[in-house]
């Protein structure tokens, strides 16, 4: 509790694929690391500033201070201005050093596709950028590529801001919700010669990285309101959406591939809760691997197998305690065992998964009896209440179940290996909290794993459904063929990155071969030519400009002549605008091959994706006399 008590200390990592990178490393090593020595005496003597141990390359530091010392202290200021100034041109990146942990674990190499599903604000998919530029030659671009998704559209702007610091060509961001991000594949949108000419066939990844929502508490020595926040509600009631966003990430995951599952919260209801519920999906088809040896110095502790669930200023150790009018809220999946009780639930659309943790349950207007029972046949000391309540509008009476301090005295155990997973704890290293999985994906999901994932998938969507509409708006107005099906796709369709949808029901079977139809007739429709204009002007996602190829040839071969530019630099294919009329466009992105690839395969399913942001704003454009005139 007194390591939680303290500020965290600052720590940042060096950007090792930048061109300044050997001065930065010797400016750390051989000035400040001695000038701060003398400047900041530490009761413990410990060093001012040091590499973190565990961090290869010894590219993470590690400062005695904290960042409200680093802003106060006259000592510090000049250092403080080269953490500043560093960090703004991408040299450098202050991020926790907790936090720099779950990248580590995917070992990422520089042709991978990685996916990061909730990325803003963005410091892991920095460094997953880092990674796949610092094994490439300069000037070379490496094949590799990162999407970088999260559905919070200012969130996102946080996550481009943060991004462009890198130059990076290789990046696309996203905004979807991670749990139904689209499929893109072509087996499925498109005609046979359609197939033979795409260079890539479905959007599938090397490495997926997970770091999803969570209620935060290992952040308290950060952010100190959360002592005040916190409630184990919060984590209750972000379980269901974790798990859908795991699943969704192992169906986009490449047979063979690492994906890590992180939090920074230490309640395993949003841990290993979630990552025993992967396993018992997935089968056989995902592993859950043994990462203790991957970064030896790196001080962590094994996941857990059991423990108990709190909701309502109870504890709970077996799901068939829960009141079975909370049932609805409090899944078995939650519980080490994942397995539930026999009983039906009730009155299911009484109680919402609310985010509140309180015990509070007395409600206005109705009529209540409470009579207290006893519940030793279950071993456990706590009374609990049964509470029969009067509905006002039918008369009819519903008993629910009120446990008060309830503590549940019998526990379960988890087969699964948890202790694999991975806790990093304030107390261990002077650090935040984290919890990491890492898993590996053997074989594709079978039938019955993929449609568990679509049924939950397809009752989250319905309640998205009016903000799916309202995302596809544009295209209602403009093309009501268009719109209508692949809505329908969206959401019967989201795990189609791992079967070519063989659902279990018919009806859903016969509809997604349906749509798969319409979309063909797009394509092609598109492909032809024909594509309605205004449709492909206004691109798919209303106030998301459309990613267009910049084809203008004399455009660019007067750049290539004027700049110079080699062969070994093809900009052919590689240029693309936000602007559909290209004899004005303002900005021309450059994108890599694998951005490329993936861009034709959007196009050619549909534009599934919806970019935010892509490429490396290259040149800018500008009418003079009614021509239109580039420049770097
Ligand atoms: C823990 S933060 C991610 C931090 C980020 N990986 C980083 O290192 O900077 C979780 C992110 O998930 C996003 N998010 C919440 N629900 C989401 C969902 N259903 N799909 C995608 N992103 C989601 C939030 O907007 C938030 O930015």
């Amino acid at each position: 509790m007194s390591m939680l008590r303290k500020p965290l200390p600052s720590t940042f990592r060096i950007n090792a694929s930048c061109q300044f990178f050997q001065d930065i490393c010797s400016q750390l090593e051989n000035d400040f690391r001695k000038s701060l020595e003398t400047e900041v005496s530490d009761e413990h003597e410990e060093d001012a500033i040091r590499p973190l141990p565990w961090y290869p390359g010894n590219l993470a530091w590690h400062l005695n201070f904290s960042r409200m010392q680093l802003r106060r202290n006259q000592a510090l200021e000049s250092f403080h201005e080269f953490l500043k100034r560093e960090n703004e041109v991408g040299n450098i990146t202050r991020q926790e050093a907790v936090s720099m942990v779950p990248p580590l674990f995917l070992n990422v190499q520089p042709d991978h596709h990685i996916l990061d599903m909730c990325a803003a604000p963005g410091s892991k998919t920095f460094q997953l950028l880092e990674m796949i530029h610092q094994s490439t030659k300069p000037a070379l671009l490496p094949s590799a590529l990162v999407v970088a998704n999260d559905v919070d559209v200012q969130r996102c702007n946080l996550l481009i801001h943060q991004t462009k610091r890198m130059c990076t060509a290789n990046l696309i961001v996203t905004n979807h919700e991670a749990q139904n991000f689209p499929g893109c594949n072509l087996a499925k949108f498109c005609s046979e010669t359609c197939m033979d000419e795409a260079k890539l066939q479905r959007l599938e990844f090397d490495r997926v990285l997970c770091d999803v929502p969570c209620s935060g508490d290992g952040t308290v020595r950060k952010a100190p309101d959360m002592w005040r926040k916190w409630n184990a509600g919060m984590g209750n009631g972000l379980h269901r959406l974790q798990v859908e966003i795991a699943m969704r990430g192992m169906g986009l995951l490449k047979v063979g591939g690492r994906m890590v599952y992180s939090t920074c919260s230490m309640n395993p209801v949003e841990n290993e809760a979630v990552v025993a519920e992967i396993l018992r999906r997935c089968g056989d088809s995902v592993e859950l691997l043994d990462i203790s040896s991957e970064l030896p110095e790196l001080v962590c502790r094994p996941g857990l197998s059991t423990w108990k669930v709190r909701d309502r200023g109870s504890w709970f150790g077996v799901h068939e305690d829960i009141p079975r009018y909370r049932k609805s809220v409090i899944s078995p999946s939650m519980f080490p065992s994942g397995k539930g009780s026999q009983d039906v639930e009730v009155n299911t659309d009484v109680v919402d998964a609310d985010m509140k943790d309180s015990t509070d349950m007395g409600e206005e207007g109705e009529q209540e009896r409470n009579t207290a029972i006893d519940d030793s046949n279950n071993g456990d000391s706590a009374k609990t209440e049964e509470k029969t309540e009067v509905d006002c509008e039918s008369g009819e009476a519903l008993t629910r179940y009120k446990k008060l301090n309830f503590t549940s005295t019998r526990t379960e155990h988890s087969d699964y290996p948890l202790h694999r997973c991975m806790r990093i704890v304030p107390h261990d290293q002077n650090s935040g909290a984290f919890f990491i999985a890492v898993l590996r994906k053997h074989s594709p999901l079978n039938e019955i794993q993929v449609v568990d994932g679509v049924k939950s998938e397809q009752s989250i969507s319905k309640d998205k459904t009016g903000k799916l509409e309202e995302d596809l708006g544009s295209d209602k107005v403009s093309s009501e063929e268009n719109i209508v099906p692949q809505q329908v796709v969206d959401n019967t369709n989201a795990v189609d990155g791992e079967q070519n949808g063989d659902m279990d029901s018919k009806s859903s079977k016969d509809k997604s071969s349906e749509d798969a139809k319409v979309i063909v007739k797009e394509t092609e429709k598109a492909q032809a030519g024909t594509r309605d204009r205004r449709q492909q002007n206004q691109g798919r996602w209303r106030g998301v400009d459309p990613v267009i190829f910049f084809k203008d040839e004399v455009t660019i071969k007067s750049i290539v002549s004027f700049y110079g530019i080699k062969d070994s630099f093809p900009l052919e294919g590689h240029l693309v605008t936000r602007n559909p009329d290209t004899s004005h466009v303002k900005r021309i992105y450059y994108v890599s091959k694998s951005v490329q690839d993936v861009l034709e395969l959007n196009i050619k399913v549909g534009e599934r994706l919806k970019i935010t942001s892509l490429g490396l704003k290259i040149f800018v454009g500008t009418v003079i006399k009614g021509r239109l005139t580039v420049h770097v």
